[in-house]
């Protein structure tokens, strides 16, 4: 079983990061790490802190000279800016009324509509936001894409699995329906977008919408498409609904703050299809497991199990909640009508969720790998491998 938890607060001094039940014998680096959250820094519509955050990345246990040794893998992220919020996160909030001019450590009694903070406040009896939006806050999303960047590394070692993303429309300006996806050595074409867009026409219309968002204080959502080229088939079940893969990428995906609807392969489109135009036909090939398909609309999922083809998932995310054009909400201090707190704010984070979505869907595919052919190193998972694909294609010998 492999499991993975974060703490840590947006402001705190660090988020704290563990990866247990990872084989032995995985090569992963600190600056493999450092890589991925560069890369999730990435974006045009980000926040002013991802300007100047630096992610300072330590592994504390679990590799030893490069290499997994089999324990729990622990690693921290530094907040580059804790001496500044030192004060605010360990002294009392100062009711607004008694200061002279708004300040950090001013109670945030006025909550921001599409955040947890009214909800969250209200379920845990706090009387004011901070200690919500600490932990709401999207920070933490930079722990899953450090852990997600071992099992990103565990799926290239025993399978050459690549996972890229790429966005695939912001606001109402989108990739052209026709144009091509990006293949597993795409990545470093698509970070080149400032919007990790794959298509030159998609990034041209995606920075213009970003900027005319903008330019009105306002802020948008997008969908990104997150595809892994290379998996076996066999990965999740058809037994029970908790073993299906699909239904585990969407819970990982869904997971991720401001997350709103995934779809599998076609998805919705594949709902208004018939049945002869809706599946992927089924022909003798040279496949690694001696079939072909003529098409992918199932996005490489059939009964909660991968079939060999590329794993697509598509995820829509909704505009960020800090939006700067002041949004309506009520004082709980004095019942009043009031503003929502504005802080600094991404515009948009759609190009740099892409980077976390990717690192989910590793985490979800590894789990599902180990569970399939188990091994306590990597030698032994991938022998576990071997023996699997040439039983697969032992199945069609003399046929
Ligand atoms: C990579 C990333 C960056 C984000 N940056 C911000 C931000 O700067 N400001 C903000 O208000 N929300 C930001 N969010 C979204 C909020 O965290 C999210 O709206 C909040 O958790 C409430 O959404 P939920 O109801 O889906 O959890 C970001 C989300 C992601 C994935
Ligand atoms: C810090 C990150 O994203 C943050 C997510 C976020 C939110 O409300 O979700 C709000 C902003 O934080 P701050 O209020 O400190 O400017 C973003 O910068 C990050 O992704 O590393």
């Amino acid at each position: 079983m492999l499991r993975w938890i974060t703490a840590g607060e947006s402001h705190g001094p660090a988020l704290v990061a563990v990866l247990e039940g990872m084989v032995a014998g995985v090569e992963v680096t600190t600056s493999d790490l450092t890589v991925q959250l560069e890369r999730r820094r990435l974006g045009f519509g980000r926040s002013p802190r991802m300007g100047f955050e630096a992610d300072e990345v330590a592994i504390l246990g679990g590799v030893r000279h490069g290499l997994t040794q089999g324990g729990p893998i622990a690693v921290t992220i530094g907040n580059s800016e804790w001496p500044k919020w030192e004060k605010v996160m360990s002294a009392d909030p100062v009711d607004p009324s008694q200061l002279k001019s708004t300040g950090r450590n001013e109670a945030l009694t006025r909550p921001r509509p599409g955040h947890a903070d009214l909800p969250g406040m209200q379920k845990f009896g706090f009387d004011e936001a901070r200690p919500v939006l600490e932990r709401a806050s999207a920070r933490e999303t930079a722990a899953r894409t450090a852990l997600g960047t071992v099992a990103r590394n565990f799926l290239k070692q025993v399978f050459d699995v690549d996972i890229v993303s790429h966005v695939v429309s912001i606001g109402g300006a989108k990739t052209p329906e026709d144009a091509p996806v990006p293949g597993p050595g795409d990545l470093a074409a698509v970070d080149a977008s400032p919007v990790r867009a794959f298509s030159p026409e998609g990034t041209a219309a995606m920075v213009a919408e970003v900027e005319a968002v903008k330019d009105a204080g306002d802020t948008v959502g997008g969908v990104i498409e997150v595809i892994a080229y290379g998996l076996p088939p066999g990965l999740g079940s058809h037994v029970h609904w908790d073993r299906r893969l699909d239904s585990r990428l969407a819970a990982a995906l869904m997971g991720v703050q401001a997350m709103k609807g995934v779809e599998i392969g076609d998805g919705f489109t594949t709902a208004t299809r018939w049945g002869s135009q809706a599946h992927d036909e089924i022909d003798r090939g040279k496949g690694p497991s001696g079939v072909t398909r003529r098409s992918n609309r199932a996005g490489g999922l059939e009964g909660g199990i991968t079939n060999g083809e590329p794993l697509r998932a598509r995820v829509a995310m909704k505009p960020i909640s800090t939006v700067p054009k002041a949004l309506s909400t009520v004082d709980v201090r004095t019942g009043e009508a009031a503003v929502a707190i504005h802080q600094r704010s991404d515009v948009c984070a759609v190009p740099r969720a892409g980077v976390v979505l990717e690192s989910v869907v590793a985490l979800v595919l590894a789990e599902a790998a180990l569970e399939k052919f188990g091994g306590d190193s990597l030698t032994e998972t991938k022998r576990n491998v071997a023996a699997y694909l040439s039983a697969l294609e032992a199945r069609w010998e003399g046929l």
